[in-house]
């Protein structure tokens, strides 16, 4: 194997809002496998729900929010600017264009998110643009067969595969997550309750300052 090349890890998601589940998995990626960068990055219109309600300015401000103080997670806005629906394979083609083929680009998701990788706007280009790293949980089912499990045959692969090549490895990771989610958040602020705990208090301000999720 060559030199390594610089490493690039992109975190995707709707964020609305951001949590504590999400940027915990997002630093301990980034350090359980040495990214030398690990990017959050919003969608605008997410390809596959329903629009998130909340403006993807706000979505953005919360993000910041949680940033400050943390220079190993950055925030990567490209997606915010782009019309339409937010397709990833978009992001990675304009990402690729910019940094050329000598870095390592890695996009990280949940092992749902892989198990749906097929109804992905020209899902079949991702792996020639980027790694995917998947991150499980203890006790989830791999698949067995079908268009997943032929691609995982095809592209496993390491963290020194995943160093060493530019794209095209599927790096599977097992990692326990926080119990939280967005959906939870939005429903407890929307009845009333508090989320206190479950996101970062600057993030909740922002929250309370602006009204949001209310019912
Ligand atoms: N608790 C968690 N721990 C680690 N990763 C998470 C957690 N919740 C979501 N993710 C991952 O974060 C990324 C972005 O998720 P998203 O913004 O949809 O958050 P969410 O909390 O699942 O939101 P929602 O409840 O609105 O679906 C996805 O890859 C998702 O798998
Ligand atoms: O490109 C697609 O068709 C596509 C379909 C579903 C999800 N994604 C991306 O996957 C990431 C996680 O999405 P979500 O909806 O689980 O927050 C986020 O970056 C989305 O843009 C992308």
């Amino acid at each position: 194997m060559g030199a390594y090349l610089k490493t690039i890890a992109l975190f995707g998601g709707t964020f609305n809002p951001v949590h504590f589940g999400h940027l915990r998995m997002a630093l301990e990626l980034k350090e359980a496998l040495g990214f030398d960068e690990m990017r959050l990055l919003p969608s605008h219109q997410p390809a596959h729900r329903a629009e998130p309600g909340v403006s993807a300015e706000a979505r953005r401000d919360m993000l910041a929010l949680a940033l400050e103080g943390c220079p190993d997670l950055t925030l990567d806005e490209r997606e915010l600017a782009r019309e339409g629906p937010t397709y990833t394979v978009d992001t990675l083609e304009e990402l690729r264009q910019e940094l050329g083929n000598n870095v390592s680009i890695s996009f990280c998701m949940g092992l749902d998110s892989l198990l749906g990788l097929p109804g992905w706007h020209r899902w079949e280009r991702l792996p020639e643009l980027a790694h995917l790293v998947v991150v499980t949980r203890p006790g989830w089912q791999m698949p067995r067969d079908g268009e997943v499990a032929e691609l995982l045959a095809r592209c496993r692969g390491s963290m020194d595969d995943i160093r060493g090549e530019p794209a095209g490895r599927i790096l599977m990771r097992e990692q326990t997550l926080l119990p939280i989610s967005a959906t939870a958040i939005r429903s407890l602020i929307g009845r009333g309750r508090s989320a206190q705990f479950l996101l970062p208090e600057r993030v909740l301000n922002y929250i309370q300052i602006h009204q949001l999720y209310k019912s």
